[in-house]
């Protein structure tokens, strides 16, 4: 079974993310959307509701299974057998991180990384520019999936 893992913190999972996730899913037999636990980051969805919005939005991929994951995404990966991290690209200004991050994973543990340009209409979107303007009443329903835009309406209220 050839598996890989897409990882990051998916406060909400965007149409950036599910793009790159359904992309890979039709590459490899297994992919493992791993929801990164950060303590030091309160995030706005508990990383329980962020699992759950993803699994709704994923429902129609059935080879993509989504957990939650802490400390080093390269131990996650050996724990399950997956060879491979497979991570969107916006623009060259992520490349930098990326590549500094794909160097380090390759050389902790031999996991490759692969990248997917993104959807050219989503390459400005990112997770916290969406929760930003959503707080400020912006239109973002275009940029999330449905389930993930009545959360944030929902979240956004109870402010
Ligand atoms: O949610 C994040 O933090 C995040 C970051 C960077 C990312 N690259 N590809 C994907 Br899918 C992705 C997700
Ligand atoms: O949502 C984010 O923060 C984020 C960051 C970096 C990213 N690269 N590709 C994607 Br899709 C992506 C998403």
């Amino acid at each position: 079974m050839r598996r890989a893992v897409c990882p990051g913190s998916f406060d909400p999972v965007t149409n950036g993310h599910l793009d790159i996730i359904a992309r890979a899913s039709r590459l490899y037999d297994v992919v493992h959307v791993a929801v990164m636990i950060n303590k030091s980051k309160q995030g706005l969805f508990a990383v329980e509701e962020r699992i759950a919005l993803i699994e709704q939005v994923t429902a129609d991929l059935d080879n993509v299974q989504v957990e939650a994951f802490h400390g080093l995404l390269v131990d996650f990966c050996k724990q399950r057998d997956i060879p491979a991290i497979v991570k969107g690209l916006r623009a060259v200004s992520d490349f930098d991180y990326e590549l500094q991050m794909a160097q380090m994973n390759i050389g902790l543990s031999g996991v490759e990384t692969l990248f997917v340009p993104t959807n050219p209409a989503y390459s400005f979107l990112s997770s916290s520019l969406v929760k930003e303007v959503a707080q400020w009443g912006g239109d973002i329903s275009h940029l999330v999936p449905v389930p993930v835009l009545e959360a944030l309406n929902s979240k956004l209220r109870q402010r």
